[in-house]
């Protein structure tokens, strides 16, 4: 190489190393967000959050962080965490103008049509919820109650054994198993086999693939391109996005071959049946991401969420006593039913404090701060900014709950008719109230409560490990393996 070529080398290094050391430089001095606190990494480059997001901790993480840093906290030089009630409800409450960030591009399968989570475009989500929004409404959703305790009753089934013979369960593999034929059977009209163990259960090892990419590369420049390019389709790799995208059309196109007089609709009949204000019917594509999106949220979510509560009774004795005797107390000639469960206040007690202690979503909910910025704690948060708020934070703040934040604690709830309204305005699992919250809270709701209730009447049960209760790595969910577990069943209900 001639010497002014090499100079030439040296000149361009020593120029980009440079102006990386400037960018460093503005990022933790002069950026507009260089007054708020947070890990120093955090500030001068974004690949410390993307790192946490890599090894899937974010769980571990994001409390602590807001302990040590207060109620806005710097994840990347142009992204902030918020704790706060008015910031929730401007950044997810009804109507909010806060767009979703680009982050969530990642979760858009290329050959799909546009997807509900994905979508940052306020007019196609819209789109999709009212296209949807007559699967997820509770009457129809409690049509299909007794589908769902088919599931459960073969779930009941398979613990018998175990629980006779004084073996010990995982509680991750059965929850999940109920959770994946529930949404199965509801959305597609037929379990995926797994309670029976026949099943289709390697969709959830698809889709824990698609969630692990997708959140990471979201944080990354180029996002899907690193999976999705000429080159990975030439050496014919699919990405998990498309894998999972061409399940679910198997399962709309098997649906649509099945015959379907006499049954009760399910969500894909519903789908089916849409017309918009033109009177046309969705597309085929438009369907398919209905039932992705449908099952990939709604799964894993319920299973999580079962797991805290059990977990949450596990260490606490006199919580089961109490709860077992108020659903004792019921009649249970018949499976208990989710409209039975709502007659129960303690019950609702300990799921919403499961909720408010544990969160199946723990991954920031990124949003656009709207024009106008956002106040939180005294500090003016400008506009375009990259919000994102943590259930795990947000409910845990003791300006909302309380300084016994940390304790699990089902009484808050009770007596005080203001406060506990205050606090479930305040509770943070849903990705709140506005347009982009999830549709399938009802659901949700529904089986988790049967799930509690019916479990609690038919069974003691006992952590093999209290002091780790499972495995957890966090993509946008909090994915748990290992829950171990040792199951009686209940011969005696308590005295009333
Ligand atoms: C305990 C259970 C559940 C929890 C904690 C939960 C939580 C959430 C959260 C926090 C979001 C907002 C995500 C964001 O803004 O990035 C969301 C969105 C969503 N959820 Fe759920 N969810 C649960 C169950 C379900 C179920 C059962 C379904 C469907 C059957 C479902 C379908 C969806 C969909 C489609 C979205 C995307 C909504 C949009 O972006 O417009 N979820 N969920």
């Amino acid at each position: 190489m001639s010497l002014i070529a090499e100079n030439y080398w040296i000149a361009g290094l020593l120029s980009l190393s440079g102006a990386g050391v400037l960018l460093l430089c503005y990022n933790a001095f002069f950026h507009p967000l260089a007054q708020f606190p947070g890990p120093r990494l955090a500030s001068i480059t974004g690949l410390w959050r993307l790192y946490h997001y890599a090894i899937g901790d974010w769980h571990d993480l994001i409390l602590d962080l807001h302990r040590k840093y207060g109620r806005v906290v710097r994840l990347a030089p142009n992204e902030l965490s918020v704790v706060d009630e008015s910031a929730m409800k401007t950044l997810y409450g009804h109507g909010t103008p806060a767009l979703k960030s680009n982050w969530y591009s990642a979760f858009q399968s290329p050959q799909a049509a546009p997807n509900q989570l994905a979508t940052q475009d306020p007019q196609i989500s819209a789109d999709i919820r009212r296209r949807m929004a007559p699967a997820f409404k509770m009457t129809a959703l409690l049509r299909l109650e007794s589908s769902m305790q088919d599931c459960f009753d073969k779930l009941w089934q398979q613990l018998d054994k175990p629980a006779s013979e004084g073996a010990i369960v995982d509680m991750c593999h059965w929850t999940d198993t109920l959770t994946w034929d529930v949404i199965g059977q509801l959305c597609y009209g037929e379990p995926l086999g797994s309670i029976a163990g026949a099943g289709d259960m390697n969709v959830q090892g698809i889709l824990i693939k698609f969630l692990m990419v997708s959140t990471v590369l979201g944080h990354v420049w180029g996002q899907l391109f690193w999976i999705e390019n000429p080159l990975t389709r030439l050496l014919g790799i699919k990405n998990p996005l498309s894998k999972f995208f061409e399940w679910s059309s198997m399962k709309v196109r098997q649906h649509e071959e099945s015959d379907r007089s006499g049954v009760q609709p399910d969500m894909i009949d519903h789908f089916l049946a849409y017309r918009d204000s033109e009177g046309k019917p969705p597309t085929r594509l438009q369907v398919v991401d209905g039932a992705t999106a449908t099952i990939g949220a709604g799964a894993d979510t319920v299973g999580i969420a079962m797991r805290s509560v059990l977990y949450y009774l596990s260490i606490n004795p006199a919580v089961v006593a109490k709860l077992q005797k108020e659903i004792d107390a019921l009649d249970s000639s018949e499976s208990i039913s989710f409209r039975q469960t709502q007659q129960l206040p303690y019950l609702k007690a300990v799921v919403r404090e499961s909720l408010r202690m544990y969160s199946s979503v723990p991954a920031q909910l990124y949003r656009i701060v709207p024009d106008g910025g956002l106040s939180v704690d005294g500090h003016f948060i400008p506009p375009g900014t990259i919000v994102g708020m943590c259930s795990l934070a947000q409910n845990r703040d003791t300006a909302i709950f309380g300084q016994d934040v940390d304790v699990f604690k089902p009484d808050r709830w009770l007596g005080d008719e203001a406060r506990g309204r205050y606090l479930e305005n305040a509770l943070f699992n849903f990705g709140g109230t506005g347009p982009r919250s999830c549709p399938g809270r009802d659901l949700a709701m529904i089986e988790l409560y049967k799930f509690v209730a019916q479990m609690v009447q038919k069974f003691d049960f006992e952590l093999v490990d209290k002091e780790r209760p499972w495995s957890v790595k966090t993509y946008f969910f909090a994915l748990h393996t290992d829950m171990w577990m040792k199951l009686a069943r209940r011969e005696k209900r308590v005295e009333l």
